[in-house]
């Protein structure tokens, strides 16, 4: 069985795979290695053999993680790092080692999926991303911005009379009409703030490319936007697509 994790800033998504051939045996989402280790030990049947994993943390995190995997699972654990080009892709950034490894890895996941159209990736997580890939694999660049959790937990901080619990929150974002309570307007403001990004970037996209160019929509927070664009394709996993582009088994 293979382990993936994508280490994000807030979360760690892992699932665990039967083969090489991608057949789904767990997966979940947890908010601690620790966490991360209780779920695996609480798994019936588990039989890890291998471990690849991405991560936005800092150095000393991931290899403490690295560290506690390999002697709890006997694993040799292998990590997606930087690169100016894979996959037909090429890294726009000036200094390619500093652009996000989940954001390198959902392009190549994305061109990849796309069959070689120009694509625009957009990744909603604890920031928000966007990167727009052509058609020849170049990669143009992107956008960073705050996420949803970011947007909320700000204005709760920064103002004495913002404050309400998770469940109202969830409650609040089943509209986008005009908020009545503090905690729809904070909810739906936030939300509709993402809705117009996604429709900022889609006109950049249209800008360069025309009409012929595939919308990618991934992270924790997808479904908040996806209906702006019905025709964007949302994709959960696209991380772990280009995770196992990037750390291919044999
Ligand atoms: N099952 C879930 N577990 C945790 N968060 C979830 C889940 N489903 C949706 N979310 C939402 O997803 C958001 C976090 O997104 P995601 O897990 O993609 O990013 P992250 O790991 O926090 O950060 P990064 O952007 O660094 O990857 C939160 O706003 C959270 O409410
Ligand atoms: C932007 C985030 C936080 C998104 O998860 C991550 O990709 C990251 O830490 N990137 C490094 C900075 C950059 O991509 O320019
Ligand atoms: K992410």
């Amino acid at each position: 069985m293979i382990l993936e994790l994508d280490c994000g800033n807030s979360f760690i998504k892992w699932r665990v795979l039967k083969s090489a051939l991608g057949i789904l045996f767990a997966e979940g989402v947890v908010d601690s290695d620790l966490a991360l280790l209780e779920s695996l030990r609480a798994l019936d049947g588990l039989s890890l053999r291998r471990c690849r994993l991405v991560s936005v943390r800092t150095t000393e995190e991931t290899d403490a993680l690295v560290d506690v995997l390999e002697r709890e699972f006997a694993i040799s654990v292998v990590r997606a790092t930087s690169a100016k080009e894979m996959s037909g892709v090429r890294n726009g950034y000036e200094d390619y080692q500093r652009l996000g490894l989940d954001r390198w890895l959902a392009m190549l996941g994305g061109f990849h999926l796309a069959s070689g159209k120009a694509c625009l990736v957009l990744d909603f997580g604890t920031a928000v991303t966007a990167d727009f890939v052509g058609a020849d694999g170049e990669h143009l660049g992107g956008f960073i911005c705050p996420g949803m959790p970011l947007m909320r937990d700000q204005l709760r901080t920064h103002t004495r009379k913002i404050r309400y619990g998770d469940q109202a929150a969830e409650r609040a974002l089943s509209s986008t009409a005009p908020g009545r309570t503090t905690v729809e307007a904070v909810e739906r403001g936030c939300s509709l703030m993402l809705r117009g990004f996604v429709l900022t970037q889609m006109e950049m996209a249209r800008a360069s490319w025309g009409e012929s160019f595939t919308v990618f929509i991934t992270g924790g927070d997808a479904q908040l936007v996806a209906d702006v664009a019905p025709d964007a394709r949302v994709v959960p996993d696209l991380v772990f697509v280009g995770l196992a582009m990037a750390c291919p088994f044999s």
